[in-house]
């Protein structure tokens, strides 16, 4: 009986939304994709149109199920999993977004986020919520909406408006307005969420003059979450029962369900997430304390270091440098390379998250010669990802005191053969690449199938990840080192050539 539904996911990343349908061996029985634009209003600006996103999540919905030929009533639960701190704020009763949703990238808040830092906030916003005092989290953006768009602030002040991530915009549609919530993974990205008491904490909104009526009820990541209604889901009351921020979604995906266990997520950007079971402790190093997810009553936490550039630096090879036509390319000419040069790229395009957090440092290239190729320079950005991913599994070890053994990798780049092994080299780890690339979408699929007795528990679906390949550390130990440094020194350059 069981083997003839399926669960499906909704995967709502930064520049695409995707439906995965699984089934119960946790393959994927078919999957459908959008791309959809991305808004630069001004420079660092980036904005996504909330109904375009919602538009293309219908389109994947009805794509899947018709390329399959499941009919809707064989699905047994929906997993939303979703760009994580990317913020909405839209009417009650209208649905109407009042702007645009202001993405996690964007950097129109910074000059906010500089002020809560000299107001003296950044302890006790540590303190409470985990994160650092940066654009990148919620807060900010939801702030600058409220001073930035006409009569926003008098409707929130009255009730009116309804802020979210992602996910709660997802949810809000699906059940045609009738839920308004969140998961506690995605709450804890806001910059307002008390991570240790659970709940939204009034001395912050106080401080950032944020309305408590704004905000979603917060709930289990995997749990119920409300039904599909009406024409969400072709008039089939479908249950959603798992909601998860997508960094979140790809540790439990990689079934990393052990304290100590790591997974790094090589999309637009790259997310190195370590489960820390049920200890929220703090980072005395830049990284981010935050929730993994909440099941069965009890909540877990990680520890992350977001990494903001990663394979958009890839993009940037294709799209602004024009040296290859598809992302894949790039692995062979790194190939063909060589290992004579010494170049480094430094892809701080919108500054550089963890450990640095420097908002206002920019890229640069160091050691070019004459005699520098463009194989040579495509290498040197591929090995900027696994420079940063070093930057962060130190300071995790550093924090916790242990060592990081394995790194189970996941996301576009990972696919990358030269990043892979020369992650493995420099970190002098084994690398772990699952069977199922679409962790995040498995992952929260995992979360609402549990939910719903599509799967009985942890151990259960822990059995149906699956290893496709391993890469182990072959470099020198000196001459990882010397790598290594030359990385830390154009980091330190590029720290000090700050232009504006
Ligand atoms: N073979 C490859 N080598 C290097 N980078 C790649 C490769 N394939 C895809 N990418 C990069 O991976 C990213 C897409 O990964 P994906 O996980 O879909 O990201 P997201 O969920 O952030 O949209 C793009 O930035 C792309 O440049
Ligand atoms: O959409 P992705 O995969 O680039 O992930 C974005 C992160 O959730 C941002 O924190």
């Amino acid at each position: 009986m069981s083997d003839e539904q399926y669960i499906m996911s909704i995967d709502q990343g930064t520049t695409s939304t995707r439906a995965i349908i699984f089934n119960h061996d946790g393959e994927i029985v078919q999957q459908a994709q959008h791309e959809f634009p991305q808004i630069f209003p001004k420079p660092g600006w980036v904005e996504h149109d909330a109904n375009t996103i919602w538009e293309t999540v219908q389109q994947v919905i009805s794509d899947a199920l018709i390329q399959s030929n499941i009919k809707p009533y064989k699905i047994a639960g929906i997993g939303i999993t979703n760009q994580r701190e990317t913020t909405v704020i839209w009417d009650r009763i209208t649905g109407e977004p009042v702007y645009n949703a202001i993405v996690w990238q964007s950097k129109q808040t910074s000059e906010i986020a500089n002020q809560l830092k000299e107001d003296g906030l950044a302890e006790m916003i540590h303190a409470k919520t985990g994160l650092v005092i940066d654009s990148y989290f919620s807060a900010t953006k939801i702030m600058w909406i409220l001073e930035n768009i006409a009569g926003v602030r008098e409707r929130a002040e009255r009730g009116e408006l309804m802020f979210g991530t992602i996910d709660t915009w997802i949810l809000y549609k699906l059940t045609n307005g009738r839920v308004h919530a969140t998961d506690y993974s995605n709450a804890s990205r806001t910059m307002l969420y008390n991570i240790h008491e659970l709940k939204w904490d009034t001395e912050i909104l106080d401080l950032l003059h944020i309305p408590v009526s704004l905000l979603p009820e917060v709930k289990p990541s995997s749990g119920h979450f409300g039904y599909t209604q009406d024409y969400g889901f072709y008039g089939i009351k479908v249950p959603i029962t798992g909601i998860a921020g997508d960094q979140q979604a790809a540790l439990f995906g990689q079934a990393a369900f052990e304290p100590g266990m790591v997974k790094n997520t090589y999309g637009t950007g790259a997310f190195i997430v370590m489960n820390a079971g049920t200890d929220p402790k703090l980072s005395d190093n830049g990284l981010l304390t935050t929730i993994a997810y909440g099941i069965d009553d009890k909540v877990y936490y990680a520890l992350e270091g977001s990494i903001f550039v990663a394979g958009s630096a890839i993009q940037w090879l294709r799209d602004g440098m024009h040296l290859v036509e598809h992302a894949s390319e790039t692995e062979a000419m790194a190939e063909a390379a060589g290992s004579s040069d010494n170049v480094y790229v430094v892809p701080a395009f919108t500054g550089l998250g963890a450990p640095y957090w420097d908002q206002e440092m920019r890229g640069a290239v160091f050691g070019l010669t004459r005699g520098t190729t463009q194989n040579q320079f495509v290498r040197a950005t591929i090995e900027s990802l696994a420079y940063q991913t070093r930057d962060v599994v130190d300071t995790m070890a550093k924090d916790t005191g242990l060592p990081i053994k394995a790194l189970a990798v996941d996301g576009g780049a990972s696919n990358n053969n030269y990043l892979m092994q020369f992650q493995a080299d420099i970190l002098d780890t084994t690398i772990r690449r699952p069977m199922v690339s679409e962790t995040t979408a498995l992952g929260v699929a995992f979360m609402a199938g549990l939910a719903v007795g599509f799967w009985q528990n942890q151990a259960e679906v822990e059995k149906l990840w699956q290893l496709r390949d391993e890469f182990k550390g072959t470099m020198a130990a000196d001459e990882r080192e010397e790598k290594y440094a030359g990385w830390q020194l154009a980091v330190k350059a590029a720290q000090v050539f700050k232009t504006n």
